[in-house]
């Protein structure tokens, strides 16, 4: 089964065998070393629960199989891999194409943090402009432009629009995060559109308002672990790197179109080490 539901493409069946392959591997890695006293990650936790149920005998309906197993981690690796990669790429990316924005960041990082540790999870709450950055970044982008496609199992009514019984239903969140009427500019990448007058605070009236997991019982469930995940990557890499656009780099940040958007051109970026004092990367 492809990803998220549709049938693959010819081509792109080598690559999705080598990745139930690779995930089929880790999952066995995982079984030979497996110690329940001292559980590792999310595969070992459902190893756990598996074996669990089956020596306490408890309702072999819910009992997870082996084969199970290997697709929830595949599920996960899946929904969760691409979308914090593409995140990151996307964050630095704008990071290039706005010295001056990126500066802030790294102003906000040497303040809060200094420079003789690394961010931790814990500091996020004291880095406004740069949570301000990352919502505009999942605003501007919207590198996941659409929701999963989802069936409606009964007819229903939505803000007066009726809607029939297996409907193909799914959210255009790229429209939201640019729609005029919601956003003054959408155009413009402005991160302090979700920050108080004060530059202090997060506006939580603002940031609401962008679309990036979905909405409803069926929405993202990792949403919390991939907001963390961009967040503690790049304070990590801005913290220590500056990155810039490469003189006569071609960039072309036009988004091509997939399950998450990639931007057309740009083979790389050039990176400084912040903290060497010629500046040498
Ligand atoms: C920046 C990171 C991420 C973004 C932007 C994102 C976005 C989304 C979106 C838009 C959906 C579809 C929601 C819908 O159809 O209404 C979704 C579903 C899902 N996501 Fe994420 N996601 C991210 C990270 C993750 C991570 C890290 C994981 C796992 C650890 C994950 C696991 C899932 C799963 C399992 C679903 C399907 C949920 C269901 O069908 O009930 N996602 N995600």
């Amino acid at each position: 089964r492809h990803r998220w539901g549709s049938p693959p493409a010819p081509s792109q069946l080598p690559s999705l065998l080598r990745f139930n392959l690779f995930i089929e591997k880790i999952v066995q890695d995982h079984y030979a070393t497996f110690n329940k006293e001292h559980i590792r990650d999310i595969t070992d936790s459902l190893i756990g629960h598996c074996q669990e149920r089956k020596t306490t005998g408890e309702d072999t309906h819910i009992q997870l199989s082996d084969q199970s197993i290997i697709a929830i981690v595949n599920d996960l690796f899946g929904a969760g891999f691409d979308t914090v990669t593409t995140a990151l790429s996307w964050c630095l990316m704008y990071a290039a194409l706005y010295p001056d924005i990126q500066k802030k960041i790294q102003d906000e990082l040497d303040q809060t943090i200094g420079r003789e540790r690394r961010p931790r999870l814990s500091d996020r709450g004291t880095l406004p402009y740069t949570e301000a950055f990352i919502l505009e970044m999942f605003r501007h982008s919207s590198f996941l432009p659409f929701t999963i496609p989802h069936r409606t199992t009964k007819a229903t009514a939505l803000n007066g629009y009726y809607i029939p019984k297996d409907t193909c239903v799914f959210v255009n969140q790229w429209q939201v995060n640019h729609d005029e009427k919601l956003w003054q500019d959408p155009s413009a990448f402005k991160p302090e559109r979700f920050l108080n007058a004060a530059g202090t605070e997060i506006n939580r009236t603002e940031s609401d308002k962008v679309l990036t997991f979905g909405l409803g019982r069926r929405r993202c469930i990792g949403e919390s672990i991939g907001r963390w995940e961009v967040f503690l990557f790049l304070t990590t890499l801005l913290q220590q790197l500056e990155f810039s656009l490469a003189p006569g780099e071609a960039v072309d940040i036009t988004p091509q179109y997939g399950l998450t958007m990639k931007y057309k051109k740009c083979e790389r970026f050039q990176i400084k080490g912040r903290f060497l004092s010629n500046g040498s990367p």
